[in-house]
C-alpha cells in the first residue's frame, strides 16, 4: 500500500513531522512557498498541514487533485476556504484547544501592558530617562472586564481575571445562563458591556455578525478611559475609529495582536501613544506550538491511515476506535442510499435515516453522511461523506434521523426513506455476522440481497414461468447470474427480482426484459 503523503507548508514544531512518519505517512516540510509555487506541487499530497501563513484558497484547492485533509495547527480557519474544500470532499480539521491557555495568557499580558504602560516605560527607562511621574498606571483589582466572546479562550481569560479580583461581564449570544453562572461571569447585552467595562477583551471568531463589533458607534458607547485588547481576529475592531478614539483620549489604551491586514508592517496606529502591538503572537509559546503540532499530526494521520475523524469543521467526528465498528454500518448505509438514489427520480424534499436495535448505539452522523453520499453519488461522482451533507442542504433536502432502540425482526437495522412525488419509499438493510451488509426490505417487500457489483432490478406480476424466462434471456445474451433474490407482496401480487450479474446488462437486453409478460419495470443497478 502506498504511504499517504503530507505537506507541512508553515513553520511547525518538529514533533509534527515525527508523528506523521511514525504513523506511516511520508512528509515534506516546505515552507515559504508563494501561492503559485504551492499550486504547482499540491497535487502530489494527500494531506496539507498549515498554521496561518498558508492560504488554502479555492485556487489551491482546485489544484489539489489528491488532497483528502487540511489540518490547521491552531484554531482560526479563516485561511482555509472551507466551502471549496467541502465541495471537493476534503476534510478540514483544526486543533481547538491546544493554544487556548497560551492565547488567554497573552490577552492578560496585554491588559497588564496597557494598565501599566509597560512597553513605553521600558523604552523610556532604557533610553536613560527615568520618567517615574510619566507612567502612572491603573490597578486591575476591582475593575470590570468586558468579555466579548466567552468560548474556550474567553472562559480562560475570565477565570484568570476573576483570580485578579476583577468583575467579569460577558457578551456572547450563545452563552447559556447556566454556563455564565458556572464561569462566575455576568451575562450582559453588548450595550451594557460597552457602558460598564473598564477593560474590554475580544474572543470571538470573525463572522458577519462580529465584523466591526467595536465599530465607531460602539467605541463611542464605551466608558471614557476604557482599555481594549484584541487577541482574536483583525476586523473585529474598526481600526481607523480606534485610532481616533485613542487620539481623543476617549480610549485610554489599546493592544492589538491581530490586524485587518497581516503581516502589518506599516499601520496608522503604529506610534500612537498608549497603543501596544504584537505580531499575531497569541499562540506563540513553546507549549502551545508543541500541543498544536502533535494534535494536528495525530488527527491527520488518524484520518489518512484509519479513517478516524476528530475536530473536523466539515464532517462529523469519528474516533479511530469507533471507525472499525462503524465501517460495516457505513458500507451498508452507503449501499442503501445508493439503491434509493438509483431507484427514485425527481426532486427529493426529504430523506429519513432510521436506525433500529444495535445500530442506535452508534454515532448516527457518519451513518447519515454515508447514506447521503451513496444517494447523491448517483448524480455526481465527486460526492463523498464530506461534501454530501452540504450538497443535500444545497438541494433543499430535509434530512431526518430517527432512532428506535427496540429490536424488530433484526438485531440491527438501517432504514432509508425518501419522500417522492409518489409518496414515501423506503429500503432497509441489516448486517449479517455484524459485518456483511444485506438488503432486507425493498419498498415494503421482504427480500434478502447483497448489494454488490452490477445488478438487475425487475418489478413484475408474480406468475409461474417468469424466473425461467428471465434466466433464459440472460443466458442467451451471455450474461452469467451471480445471485438471484426474489420477494413479493403476496402470492400473485407485485414481485421484485434483484439479481447480481457478472457483467453489466446492456440496454438492449434491458429492453427485451421489459417486454416479457407481466414485467412492469426493469433497471440496471451498480454498487
Ligand atoms: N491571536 C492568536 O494567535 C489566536 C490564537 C488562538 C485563537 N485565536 C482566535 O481567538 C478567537 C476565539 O477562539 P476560541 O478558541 O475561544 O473560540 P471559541 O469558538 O471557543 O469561542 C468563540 C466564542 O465566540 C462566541 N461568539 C460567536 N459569535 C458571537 C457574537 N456575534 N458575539 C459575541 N460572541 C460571539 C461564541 O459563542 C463562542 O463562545 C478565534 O477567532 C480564534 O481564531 C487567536
Ligand atoms: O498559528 C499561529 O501562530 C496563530 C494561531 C491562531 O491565530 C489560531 O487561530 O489558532
Amino acid at each position: 500500500m502506498t504511504k499517504p503523503k503530507v505537506l507541512i507548508s508553515d513553520k511547525m514544531d518538529p514533533n509534527a513531522a515525527a508523528i506523521f512518519r511514525m504513523r506511516g505517512c511520508e512528509v515534506d516540510e516546505i515552507t515559504g512557498k508563494t501561492p503559485e509555487e504551492l499550486k504547482a506541487i499540491i497535487g502530489q499530497y494527500d494531506g496539507l498541514a498549515i498554521r496561518s501563513s498558508t492560504k488554502a484558497t479555492q485556487e489551491i484547492i482546485d489544484a489539489a487533485t489528491n488532497l483528502k485533509v487540511i489540518g490547521r495547527a491552531g484554531i482560526g480557519v479563516d485561511n482555509v476556504d472551507i466551502p471549496a474544500a467541502s465541495a471537493k470532499g476534503i476534510v478540514v480539521m483544526n486543533t481547538p484547544f491546544g493554544n487556548s491557555i497560551t492565547t488567554a495568557e497573552h490577552a492578560i499580558a496585554l491588559m497588564f501592558a496597557l494598565a501599566r504602560q509597560l512597553p513605553e516605560a521600558d523604552l523610556s527607562t532604557q533610553a536613560g530617562k527615568w520618567e517615574k511621574n510619566r507612567f502612572m498606571g491603573v490597578e486591575m483589582t476591582g475593575k470590570t472586564l468586558g468579555l466579548i466572546g466567552a468560548g474556550n479562550i474567553g472562559s480562560i481569560v475570565a477565570d484568570r481575571a476573576l483570580g485578579l479580583r476583577m468583575k467579569v461581564v460577558a457578551f456572547d449570544p450563545f452563552l447559556s445562563p447556566e454556563r455564565a453562572v458556572d464561569m462566575g461571569v455576568e451575562k450582559v447585552e453588548l450595550d451594557q458591556l460597552l457602558d460598564r467595562a473598564d477593560f474590554i477583551t475580544l474572543h470571538t471568531p470573525l463572522t458577519d455578525q462580529t465584523r466591526n463589533i467595536l465599530s465607531k458607534e460602539n467605541l463611542a458607547k464605551t466608558k471614557k478611559g476604557v482599555r481594549i485588547v484584541n487577541c482574536a481576529r483583525g476586523g473585529l475592531i474598526d481600526e481607523a475609529a480606534l485610532k481616533d478614539a485613542l487620539d481623543s483620549g476617549h480610549v485610554a489604551g489599546a493592544a492589538l495582536d491581530v490586524f485587518v491586514t497581516e503581516p502589518a508592517k506599516e499601520h496608522p496606529l503604529f506610534g500612537t501613544p498608549n497603543f501596544v502591538a504584537t505580531p499575531h503572537l497569541g499562540a506563540s509559546t513553546n507549549e502551545a506550538q508543541v500541543n498544536v503540532a502533535l494534535q494536528v499530526a495525530e488527527q491527520m494521520a488518524d484520518y489518512l491511515v484509519n479513517g478516524g475523524v476528530t475536530n473536523a469543521l466539515n464532517m462529523p467526528s469519528l474516533s479511530a476506535e469507533e471507525a472499525p465498528k462503524l465501517k460495516p454500518y457505513m458500507a451498508l448505509a452507503e449501499k442503501l442510499g445508493s439503491l434509493v438514489g438509483q431507484l427514485t427520480t425527481g426532486s427529493i424534499p426529504r430523506i429519513s435515516i432510521h436506525t433500529e436495535g444495535a445500530a442506535t448505539e452508534l454515532n448516527i452522523k457518519p451513518i447519515t453522511a454515508a447514506v447521503l453520499a451513496g444517494f447523491l453519488r448517483v448524480q455526481s461522482d465527486s460526492v463523498n461523506m464530506v461534501n454530501a451533507p452540504f450538497l443535500a442542504k444545497e438541494r433543499g433536502m430535509e434530512v431526518r434521523e430517527i432512532k428506535t432502540e427496540r429490536e424488530g425482526d433484526y438485531h440491527t437495522l438501517i432504514r432509508v426513506s425518501v419522500k417522492t412525488e409518489d409518496g414515501e419509499r423506503s429500503v432497509a438493510g441489516t448486517l449479517f455476522n455484524n459485518s456483511e451488509p444485506r438488503l432486507v426490505q425493498l419498498f415494503g417487500i421482504k427480500v434478502e440481497a447483497e448489494l454488490a457489483g452490477p445488478m438487475m432490478y425487475i418489478v413484475n406480476e408474480d406468475a409461474p414461468g417468469f424466473i425461467g424466462r428471465i434466466g433464459t434471456l440472460l443466458g442467451e445474451n451471455g450474461i452469467n447470474i451471480g445471485t438471484f433474490n426474489l420477494g413479493r407482496r403476496e402470492a400473485g401480487g407485485e414481485a421484485v427480482l434483484l439479481t447480481s450479474v457478472d457483467s453489466a446488462v446492456p440496454a438492449a437486453v434491458l429492453d427485451q426484459a421489459c417486454k416479457l409478460p407481466g414485467v412492469k419495470r426493469v433497471m440496471a443497478l451498480a454498487f
